[in-house]
């Protein structure tokens, strides 16, 4: 089986993981409920085209073992003529619809359109099919997610049946990791910058996959898979921000729908390499300043790692992240010992070699007067040689002066903080809410101890709109539930 094969070929572990265990819970609900029992809501999304792989994969794997048990050969061209539910509206997508009904006719799926709400189609759906289970492509993050497990009944008011999710603990980076490990085909609109799709009413390409520059009429945009910050897939669904501006639907990215942007988004990880950092013998405080220049300088830090002192560690590190984010810096394992392997790693990354023990064909040396040996710069990965946080500040500070520096200056993030004695009990639902209608907004919570008040965060680059997060949620309590609070 395809799918099967080419993820156990794959060399992703967590990818592997994720697939083992979604294709788990479907054999679990094939062993539960008849096949005429069972139901697969499919709209042609990034999510429900994963789920139409794994069922398949899931269904031969269930048909094999009963073959087996059998005493019979398992079938390789097994189809999965499983009963699909499609709610087809005017609305949607011309492509969105094309992808569908392709996808049903190519995999033999029995397709049942719906031109009703979901919930009333439903209903008569299930008066006359035998209908108990229905597979669906929701993830955590999605706004209907909240509350939800793998095996979750319908809600009260819902006709009665069982919602299996088998991929709820998917990222979007898991669901494209799988698309692009198992090459099947998606709708072309994630091609053109779509991240996650609506109506054609509400839903743009996603800002922050725009290739514009200021010289260009036409706006560009990157596949779907190239965004690197997966809470943001949501940002080119429109949302009608206040009654105070009727007119203007304003995305949840901060673009408004004439197409201007508001702000824009570089993200940065940070490598270390050190096994005495991982022996939690030396404390690891580069990292730590770096996070704090780089927020300072409007650059989000996606990632920090500690990797050890080992080729094929700082490898597999730099590998995965020059590809997610803008930018990457690497410190430590830098010299003449045999602990000093992070440019080999760097290489390795490449699939270059080393010339003059630098890697041939991508280095940059980055010279400035102020130090005794140059930056060395590997595409978008930057080494520093700094080993104490002093140095690490003249090294920065040189970097920030060069002509041609990486590092430009972004737009700075805003930030507010709310701090309550509400209970996380109380909290929780309104704020897992407010996080899908501010998707544009970092919204984080801590406690400085068990007993103490819960701290709210909201950060993001338009001030507009963290302060309308932080009174959203304050308008949903009693007044004076929340007071502000400085972090710093
Ligand atoms: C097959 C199916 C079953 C659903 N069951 C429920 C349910 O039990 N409870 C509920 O509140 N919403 C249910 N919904 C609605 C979804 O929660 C959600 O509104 C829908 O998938 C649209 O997602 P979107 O807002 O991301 O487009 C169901 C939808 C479908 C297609
Ligand atoms: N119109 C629909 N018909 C059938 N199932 C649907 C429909 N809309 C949503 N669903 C179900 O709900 C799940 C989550 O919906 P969602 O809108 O997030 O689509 P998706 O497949 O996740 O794609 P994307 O997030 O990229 O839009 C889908 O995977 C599908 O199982
Ligand atoms: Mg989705």
């Amino acid at each position: 089986m395809e799918i099967d094969r080419a993820i156990k070929e794959s060399s992703d572990r967590r990818l592997q993981t994720k697939y083992n265990n979604a294709v788990y819970v479907i054999q679990r609900a094939f062993a539960l409920y008849e096949f005429e029992q069972v139901a697969f809501s499919f709209n042609g999304g990034k999510d429900s085209t994963v789920l139409l792989h794994l069922l398949r994969a899931g269904y031969y794997l269930h048909k094999e073992k009963i073959n087996y048990s059998n005493g019979n050969q398992p079938d390789c061209m097994l189809k999965c003529p499983i009963r699909t539910i499609y709610f087809e509206c005017p609305c949607a997508f011309p492509e969105i619809n094309s992808f569908t009904y392709e996808t049903a006719a190519a995999y033999d799926l029995q397709l049942e359109i719906m031109r009703s709400d979901f919930k009333s189609g439903l209903e008569s759906l299930l008066k006359e099919k035998p209908i108990k289970a229905i597979f669906l492509g929701t993830r955590i993050g999605d706004p209907n997610a909240v509350g939800q497990e793998q095996f979750s009944p319908s809600s009260t008011g819902w006709p009665p049946f069982m919602r299996v999710n088998p991929i709820l603990d998917w990222s979007y980076r898991d669901v494209w990791a799988f698309i692009l490990t198992c090459k099947v085909k998606y709708c072309s609109l994630y091609d053109q910058g779509y991240t996650s799709i609506g109506s054609i009413y509400d839903t743009v390409p996603n800002a922050l996959l725009s290739t514009a520059d200021s010289s260009s009429t036409k706006e560009n945009f990157k596949p779907a898979y190239m965004l690197s910050d997966g809470r943001l897939e949501r940002a080119g669904r429109a949302k009608k921000i206040s009654s105070k501006c009727e007119s203007t639907h304003v995305l949840s990215n901060g673009m408004d729908n004439t197409g201007a942007h508001r702000s824009s988004f570089l993200t940065a990880s940070i490598i270390a390499v050190g096994d005495e950092i991982l022996f939690g013998t030396a404390e690891d405080q580069i990292g730590a300043t770096l996070c704090q220049k780089l927020y300072a300088t409007g650059w989000q830090v996606a990632h920090i790692a500690v990797v050890q002192n080992d080729v094929d560690s700082v490898a597999e590190e730099v590998e995965q992240r020059k590809s997610r984010d803008d930018i990457v810096f690497l410190f430590g394992g830098l010299g003449p010992l045999h602990s000093d392997v992070s440019v080999a790693g760097v290489a390795k990354a490449f699939g270059v070699c080393l010339l003059a023990l630098l890697p041939e064909g991508i280095t940059e040396l980055l010279h400035h007067e102020t130090l005794p040996v140059p930056l060395i710069k590997c595409r978008n990965v930057i080494i520093f040689a700094a080993t104490n946080i002093c140095e690490l500040e003249t090294q920065w500070e040189c970097l920030l002066e060069l002509s041609n520096t990486p590092l430009v200056q972004m737009a700075p993030f805003i930030s507010k903080h709310l701090s309550t004695m509400l209970s996380d009990i109380e909290t929780a639902q309104v704020i897992s809410k407010l996080r899908m209608d501010f998707p544009d907004i970092y919204i984080g919570c801590h406690r400085k101890s068990r007993a103490g008040p819960l701290i709210i965060s909201f950060v993001g680059k338009n001030k507009i709109r963290v302060e309308l997060a932080a009174e959203k949620l304050s308008r949903r309590f009693h007044a004076g539930a929340f007071c502000e609070f400085s972090c710093d």
